[in-house]
């Protein structure tokens, strides 16, 4: 089965992401790929990446991403928050973050983790 990877970016982190999945581009186009809208929209045009985009996060994309990850349906997330920032959708931000911690799911906050994540995914895919 593909790996479900759910990636998200807050707006000053989009950057990072876009850098982040360029470089796992290869391994992200085998991957069933989930992503809040804007994070979406920006994997898929400059990427080229195929994503299923929810909502944008302030209009409850992550609480649809909390909601697949509840129902099985992802097995990572990758999620670059901006601690700098407040955001105004932070109690749904806690449920993802909350989510991934209640169903032990991996969830990575930052690029060094989401590094380690990665390149531990794309491994074992590599394995398989
Ligand atoms: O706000 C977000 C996550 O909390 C991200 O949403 P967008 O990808 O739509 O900017």
């Amino acid at each position: 089965m593909k790996t479900r990877i759910a990636l998200i970016a807050h707006d000053k982190k989009k950057d990072d992401m876009i850098a982040l999945a360029g470089e796992y581009k290869a391994f992200l186009s085998t991957c069933t790929l989930t992503a809040t809208g804007t994070t979406g929209g920006r994997l898929a045009n400059e990427l080229g990446l195929t994503v299923d985009r929810k909502h944008s996060g302030p209009f409850g994309g992550d609480l649809q991403i909390g909601s697949m990850l509840v129902e099985g349906e992802i097995d990572c997330v990758i999620f670059l928050r901006d601690p700098m920032t407040p955001q105004p959708h932070e109690p749904d931000i806690n449920a993802l973050v909350r989510a991934c911690d209640v169903h032990n799911t991996p969830c990575a906050t930052n690029v060094s983790s989401a590094h380690l994540v990665l390149s531990q995914l794309q491994q074992r895919a590599a394995a398989a």
